[in-house]
């Protein structure tokens, strides 16, 4: 039996830094949404366990045990085989959570092909902050570091592009780099009837990375400056903390045509047409 997975990449709609902890994490308040653009997974039964990289994003990404794949595939215990393939189609370190995305589809696949429960929370939590929100792609209110998780909104249909100029910005040095922690926290998201209405919504919250995202890698003012333009974007947002931006539309015939734009006038940027994707 082969199991298959898809790691969708993830998207902060909005990010409010509202404190920090003793031990330096800071606390959020964001919207996650997931597209429909992501990596790919594989697991089959082997007698070790081994991970294959493909796609047209390996280069740079380790098929050690520095992979959170294989993180993942260790908090089930050792002694397991399996022969995963990973084919990679997110820029990595891009504030969409590629890395994170496949630590969550994996613990999904391997659960599935050794009948195994998933790990406990507080294990999902030490593979990083971002795993916990990508268990379960669909749109939710993270909270806390990341492990508190909530039922988020009924969104509406649109389009979404996603932007990477192709430098990669720590997140550490994004956090680090934040005049202010206690920001004011994200308002109840209410639903929404259209994509349009979301995005007024939106315009009133923020990406409380995006300004020291943009101090350590101007180019980003640049994407988001080159989707907003775009015709029939709604809002142009970083994502995370950095270097992807998003578009929003009102639907995905408008975002492709947008992709289509921003490829043609910046080259070697990374550029997905999508809409929301729920597991
Ligand atoms: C920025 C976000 O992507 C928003 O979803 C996440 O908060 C970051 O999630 P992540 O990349 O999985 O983060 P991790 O790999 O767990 O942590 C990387 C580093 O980011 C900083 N970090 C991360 C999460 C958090 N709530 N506060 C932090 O200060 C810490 O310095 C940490 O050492
Ligand atoms: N499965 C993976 N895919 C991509 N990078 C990985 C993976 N596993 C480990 N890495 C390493 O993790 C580093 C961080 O990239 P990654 O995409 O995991 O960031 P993330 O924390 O998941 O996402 P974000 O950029 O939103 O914080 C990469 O530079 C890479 O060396």
């Amino acid at each position: 039996m082969t199991v298959e997975a898809f790691a969708p990449a993830k998207i902060n709609l909005t990010l409010h830094v509202t404190g920090q902890r003793e031990d330096g994490y800071h606390l959020l308040d964001s919207l996650v949404v997931f597209a429909d653009a992501g990596d790919r997974l594989g697991f089959a039964p082997a007698g070790n366990l081994t991970l294959t990289v493909t796609g047209p994003r390996a280069a740079g990404v380790p098929s050690d045990g520095r992979n959170l794949v294989l993180k993942a595939a260790a908090l089930f215990g050792a002694g397991r085989g399996a022969a995963i393939t990973l084919d990679k189609h997110l820029p990595a370190a891009a504030g969409i959570g590629g890395g994170s995305s496949d630590a969550a589809a994996a613990l999904r696949g391997l659960s599935q092909l050794w009948g195994l429960p998933l790990p406990d929370a507080a294990a999902v939590l030490s593979l990083g902050a971002d795993v916990p929100v990508c268990l379960a792609p669909r749109a939710l209110r993270m909270r806390g570091v990341g492990e508190e998780i909530a039922e988020g909104p009924r969104l509406p249909s649109m389009g979404l592009v996603l932007v990477n100029p192709g430098v990669e910005v720590p997140t550490p040095a994004v956090f680090k780099a934040l005049a202010r922690k206690d920001n004011p926290p994200m308002p109840h998201p209410p639903g929404w009837a259209t994509a349009a209405v979301m995005a007024h919504w939106l315009r009133d919250q923020r990406n409380d990375l995006e300004a020291p995202a943009r101090a350590l890698a101007p180019v980003i003012g640049e994407v988001l400056a080159a989707i907003a333009a775009t015709p029939g974007c709604l809002l142009a947002r970083m994502s995370g903390s950095g270097a992807t931006c998003f578009g929003i539309y009102d639907n995905r015939t408008e975002a492709e045509a947008a992709a289509a734009a921003l490829r043609a006038q910046a080259q070697g940027w990374w550029v997905a047409a999508a809409e929301p994707f729920t597991l």
